[in-house]
């Protein structure tokens, strides 16, 4: 949907920033100096109001662009944040300002002050990959059992004290108990690996960002003074380490205008703190405080079902919302056999809507509550032809092949990145086995080198046969190639980041398509897939060349950009160290392209945010929605599920269905479930209940309040009624059942086959 208003209507620039805004949400954009909370519900335009608000301060006030700060949730957000501003503005302003995620605006900083905090400006961004193999290694170091002591456990817990600001100082003077000394030493020694392998990940972005501003008052001064006007959207899902960021840049100046709904916090389990926005009228006294109330997005029937569901919700204040959209649909729940016939049912459903209401594929999405829910969704699908894209941003960089030649670069970029350089040193196979590179490990613990310098000088390893020393030699001289090509070799000093030190391009410096081009057939992998013709390895060579078109597009994208901030000849150093950033911090929803004629799979988590017309959430059943994990942290843990049904259903525009299964298979076992508790909670005037599985027994208990008494409806409908249905069309009772207070008929439907309803729901008619 654009943002911009019609051409004719305003008439002062003013007036087309205000256009299309309810005095509320005015009120908020106009607001100028000092904080401001936009507290409001789904739907009801608080992204709206932050997009507007960075065009009203730039062209309504007169603040300078530079000076304006968006922080968004993801970088899909962002983008689309940087689009309509552009709309509103001039490309140049867009650009000018500052709109990002988090993680990317502290990647920045700390790229542009990496020398005050010691870290090579060439240092590596670790994905979760990457942090196992660095904890995997610290474990191994510590002589501990990973069975005792999982990494993934042992990086969520590190993660979470990083959220929190605890470094692993202070969590070992904290640690009390067995178990927890033990995390104290296993973090400390995670951190001494990525130290040596000048490797920052996720959460160390935020951490290091905060322990900047703290010891570098100047630094925090300069940034005060850059970003004058501080906007966060999504801010109920803001942990510690990012209000103590936010609070930080908005100190003295007081410009910081957050918007959220606590009702849709959704990542305390990643260390989201609900009582940022809670208090933020405790931390700004003088806050002026904007509620929305009525939703722009859906219609009446989504809004009351969801409205139903989060009251009973005990841990929060209680929004009225209201819409002037129609009634529309009851929302549907459905009841299915197991999840290949869901699946089947979700692609009828979608066809039907397609072909008979002129829906795009593209107004369509499923959402699930694990990524392992999408499977048969795509298969079924596939199966029946229909375009689909799938929310997994990631998925293209975790492919091994892909992996691998990023692996490349980041060891160009960064000569201490030895998990990557140990990753790649043997891929292609060249002749370098295990031995080898176990020899070279110890002995550069032994004689406390870098690998990086050992592997310039093989002969001093104990060991190593003279085979394998070639090998080594080869490798190390290809690599010091590409970093000449790069411009990295020359000057070493270079490579502690230092802002103004980065030398112009020079004429004879190779483009960056050139340089990944270089390091995928240099390297061997093209030649090592190109030789064999199986199919995989046909696609593994087709990514790879995906891999060489996005480095281009994104050199262009760059160039633009730079040229914008009146830098016309980036090197190529920083053209590497950008791309090799952009890489880092892809998440899932930044591949979901809204406009493509393509039915969207996505978590529920991933759907933050977003709208779709059409929205169907599958697997809605206790175990997985409520998860079952969620079950150990009490009612706390099943309030941030319920939330999380909230953010899935109020995302749907027009029309919602819900299905849940009698038999799931999950990891292999097939195993009987039930519906989520959270549809018993759904109003019933809001909703449809269906039933279409084999066996067709009430799935939702008697604590259901039907709308009629089954007796009446028995007796409305003997076998042989001829009936219509909604969604199944025209068709003829079989037989009714009673059921404790349900009743059941079987009814033969005339193209959907034979389904068995629950009369007080089904919205049957005599035909
Ligand atoms: N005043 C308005 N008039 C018409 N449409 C509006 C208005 N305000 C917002 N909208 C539209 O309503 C929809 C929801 O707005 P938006 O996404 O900004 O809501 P939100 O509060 O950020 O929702 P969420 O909490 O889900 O993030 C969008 O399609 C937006 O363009
Ligand atoms: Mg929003």
């Amino acid at each position: 949907m654009s943002e911009l208003p019609p051409a004719n209507s305003p008439t002062t620039v003013e007036d087309a920033l205000l256009d299309g805004l309810t005095p509320p949400q005015r009120e908020a954009v106009t607001h100028v100096d000092g904080p401001m909370l936009v507290l409001a519900g789904p739907g009801s335009g608080k992204t709206r109001v932050i997009t507007r608000r960075v065009a009203y301060l730039v062209r309504g006030v007169g603040i300078a662009p530079w000076n304006v700060l968006a922080i968004t949730f993801t970088n899909k957000a962002a983008g689309e944040m940087r689009e309509r501003v552009s709309e509103l503005l001039s490309e140049r302003e867009a650009r000018a300002a500052t709109i990002a995620t988090f993680h990317s605006l502290c990647a920045r900083l700390l790229r542009r002050y990496a020398d005050r905090l010691g870290l090579p400006a060439g240092y590596s961004i670790y994905d979760s990959s990457d942090q196992q193999r660095a904890m995997k290694q610290a474990l191994n170091d510590l002589e501990i059992n990973p069975k005792n002591f999982p990494p993934n456990s042992m990086l969520h817990t590190i993660s979470n004290a990083k959220n929190e600001l605890v470094d692993a100082e202070a969590f070992a003077q904290t640690a009390g108990d067995f178990y927890n000394r033990t995390v104290a030493k296993v973090y400390k020694k995670y951190t001494q690996i990525l130290t040596r392998n000048h490797a920052l990940d996720f959460d160390d972005l935020l951490l290091k960002t905060v322990q900047l501003l703290k010891q570098h008052p100047e630094v925090l001064a300069e940034l005060r003074e850059r970003y004058q006007y501080v906007l966060i959207d999504e801010y109920q899902d803001t942990n510690h380490a990012q209000f103590m960021l936010a609070n930080a840049l908005a100190s003295g100046h007081q410009n910081l205008c957050a918007t959220g709904d606590p009702d849709q916090s959704i990542y305390g389990w990643r260390g989201a703190n609900i009582r940022n926005i809670l208090e933020f009228e405790q931390h700004y006294p003088n806050a002026k405080v904007v509620r929305l109330e009525q939703n722009y997005r859906s219609t009446k029937k989504i809004l009351a079902a969801a409205d139903g569901l989060i009251r009973n919700n005990s841990a929060r204040k209680h929004k009225q919302l209201f819409t002037d959209n129609d009634d529309g649909d009851p929302v549907q729940l459905v009841t299915m056999q197991d999840e290949r016939q869901e699946a089947h049912w979700l692609v009828e459903r979608f066809r039907d809507l397609h072909v008979n209401e002129k829906l795009a594929w593209g107004e369509m999405a499923v959402f699930y509550r694990m990524n392992s829910l999408s499977r048969v969704v795509e298969d079924a699908l596939r199966d029946a032809g229909m375009p689909y894209q799938i929310a997994r941003g990631t998925a293209f960089y975790d492919r091994a092949e892909i992996k691998d030649a990023v692996a490349y670069l980041r060891v160009i970029a960064n000569p201490a990145d030895e998990v990557n350089l140990l990753r790649i040193i043997n891929t292609p196979t060249r002749g370098i086995g295990n031995q080898s590179i176990k020899a070279m490990q110890a002995h550069s613990l032994a004689s406390n080198r870098a690998v990086d310098d050992i592997i310039r000088d093989p002969m001093s390893v104990p060991g190593l046969s003279n085979r394998a020393q070639n090998a080594v030699a080869k490798f190390a001289k290809m690599v010091d190639e590409w970093r000449t090509a790069a411009g990295l070799n020359e000057a070493p000093d270079l490579l502690l980041g230092q802002q103004g030190l980065s030398p112009a391009a020079s004429d004879d410096e190779i483009s960056l398509r050139e340089l990944v081009e270089r390091v995928i057939t240099e390297s061997t992998l093209e030649e090592h897939y190109r030789k064999d013709k199986s199919d995989p390895d046909q696609e593994r060579l087709a990514n790879l060349g995906e891999l060489i078109s996005s480095a281009q597009q994104f050199e262009e994208d760059y160039l633009n950009e730079a040229a914008e901030d009146g830098n016309d000849a980036p090197t190529l150093r920083d053209k590497l160290l950008a791309l090799l950033e952009r890489i880092s911090l892809v998440s899932d929803v930044d591949s979901v392209d809204q406009g493509e004629g393509a039915v969207t799979l996505m978590t529920l988590h991933a759907a933050k945010g977003l709208e779709f017309p059409i929205v169907a959430m599958v697997g809605v059943e206790d175990g997985l929605l409520p998860h079952q994990r969620s079950q150990n942290e009490g009612e706390k843990g099943e309030e941030e599920e319920r939330r999380l049904c909230f953010v899935g259903m109020t995302r749907a525009m027009r029309r919602l269905y819900m299905t849940s299964t009698r038999y799931r298979t999950i990891f292999g076992q097939t195993m009987p479930v039930i519906p989520s508790r959270f549809l018993n909670e759904l109003p019933t005037d809001a909703i449809e209940v269906c039933d279409v599985s084999e066996d067709g027994d009430d799935p939702f208990g008697d604590d259901f309040e039907p709308h009629t008494s089954a007796r009446e409806q028995a007796g409305e409908f003997p076998p042989g009624t001829r009936v219509r249905h909604p969604q199944f069309g025209i068709g003829r009772i079989i037989t009714v059942a009673r059921s404790g207070s349900h009743t059941r008929a079987r009814v033969e439907f005339n193209a959907a086959g034979v389904k068995t309803l629950i009369l007080q729901y089904a919205r049957l008619e005599k035909v």
